[in-house]
């Protein structure tokens, strides 16, 4: 994982600030994000305009560019992120592709799927770069008297790749079946256990609502709703509606009510929290709402969220920077990159922009704002 890869000492970390183009990265992280640390009177201000509904735009392309990695010759093979999509059953085979292969496209070194058997065969044939685990199984496959031993094999396939993982994406594509998502929450827990940042979006909500123990008090869950896991998680831990009026505070209590999770609400603006600050993402978008743009967002903030880990344990020590959340930088990053690429595939292709047109302008998308060289 990165932060074991990532240099701990402080000889290293010199080597990393003294790098002119790692430094000047570093003075953007401490000058856009600095506001993260809650202590700070910068934070209280912003906190206080949170309360007071006033939109706070993150600066997403700062953002962007301080979190995004340098194209090293000396890195190796997983360094630039190793990603796990959990989802994928008889119903839905799109969801957990669009995620994955969008971690690739933004930059990841390595994409993992675990889906059902019914889905692997079709999610492999989507595409070879994919690692595909055909671990997971639906109470029809399933006898009764087998569900123990199943569950213990399902533990075992996902254990043995846990550690390398920088990023768990728990939900697209999962299904509702019970007994696949009893199996799901104990990888969840077990990723807990690893310390594993677990992204949870689509099917992954409805479990996680109906089970908040799953990532109440991990400061490492993100969860991606849409309007209608939006809906339902308000209800279920504020007991309200959803008001738009008071949209931070209720999101700001929201993620306060689960623990000081982080929390992506999509919408027109992306509003995301972490129970102690508010940030938006209005910029870019697409009138286009097809089907697959929370999954590729879901995947996008799984590379962020792991290089954000990345660049603020490189800067171990440095007190001006070791209170920022990786995961508010990750969330904000994965959105603005999500609405630059759906906004490029719209005006190339306009009412017929698909998930997959958005996919292609990933790449040119991360470009413009962070070129490789
Ligand atoms: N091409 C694909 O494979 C896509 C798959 N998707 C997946 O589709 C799943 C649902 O996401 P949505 O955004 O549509 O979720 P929503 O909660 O927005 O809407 C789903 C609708 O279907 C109902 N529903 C879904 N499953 C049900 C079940 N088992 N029993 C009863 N009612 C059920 C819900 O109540 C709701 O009305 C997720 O796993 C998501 O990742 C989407 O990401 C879109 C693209
Ligand atoms: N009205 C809008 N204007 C601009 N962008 C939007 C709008 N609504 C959603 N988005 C963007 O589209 C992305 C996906 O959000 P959406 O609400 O469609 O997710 P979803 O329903 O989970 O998608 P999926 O079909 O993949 O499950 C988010 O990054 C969000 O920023
Ligand atoms: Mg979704």
């Amino acid at each position: 994982m990165f932060v074991k890869h990532g240099m701990n000492s402080q000889f290293a970390l010199l080597g990393v600030l003294g790098s002119s183009a790692v430094f000047r990265r570093q003075q953007f992280l401490i000058r856009t994000l600095g506001g993260y640390t809650n202590q700070t009177h910068q934070n209280r201000i912003q906190q206080t305009k949170a309360m007071s509904g006033i939109a706070l735009e993150a600066d997403a392309e700062h953002i962007l560019r301080a979190i995004t990695p340098t194209l090293d010759p000396t890195k190796h093979k997983g360094q630039a992120g190793n990603i796990a999509i959990i989802g994928g059953c008889r119903e839905y085979t799109g969801a957990p592709y669009f995620a994955a292969i969008s971690a690739l496209k933004i930059g990841a070194d390595l994409s993992h799927v675990f889906c059902t058997k019914d889905a692997a065969s079709v999610i492999k044939s989507y595409s070879p770069e994919l690692i595909v685990h055909p671990v997971l199984e639906e109470s029809y496959s399933v006898r009764d008297e087998d569900k123990l031993s199943t569950l213990g094999k399902v533990l075992a396939e996902v254990d043995k790749w846990m550690e390398r993982f920088d990023c768990l994406v728990v939900g697209p594509g999962l299904g509702r079946d019970p007994f696949l998502l009893g199996c799901v929450s104990e990888i969840m827990k077990h990723a807990r256990q690893f310390n594993v940042p677990i992204v949870v979006d689509g099917d992954g909500l409805f479990l996680v609502t109906n089970s908040l123990d799953l990532v109440s008090g991990y400061p490492l869950a993100v969860l991606t709703p849409n309007i209608n896991e939006y809906k339902r998680l308000v209800q279920k831990v504020l007991n309200c509606e959803v008001t738009d009026q008071d949209a931070h505070e209720q999101l700001l209590s929201l993620a306060k009510g689960i623990g000081g999770v982080t929390i992506l609400r999509k919408g027109k603006s992306d509003l995301i929290s972490d129970s102690e600050t508010v940030k938006s993402v209005s910029i870019y978008g697409s009138p286009r709402r097809c089907g697959g743009q929370g999954d590729i967002l879901s995947g996008s903030v799984a590379v962020f969220l792991s290089w954000a880990r990345q660049r603020l344990a490189a800067a171990e020590g440095d007190s001006s920077i070791s209170k920022i959340n990786p995961t508010m930088l990750g969330c904000i990053a994965g959105s603005a990159l999500m609405r630059k690429a759906a906004s490029l595939a719209f005006q190339n292709k306009k009412r017929s922009t698909l998930t997959s047109d958005i996919i292609e302008c990933l790449g040119r998308s991360l470009e413009d704002i962070c070129p490789a060289s």
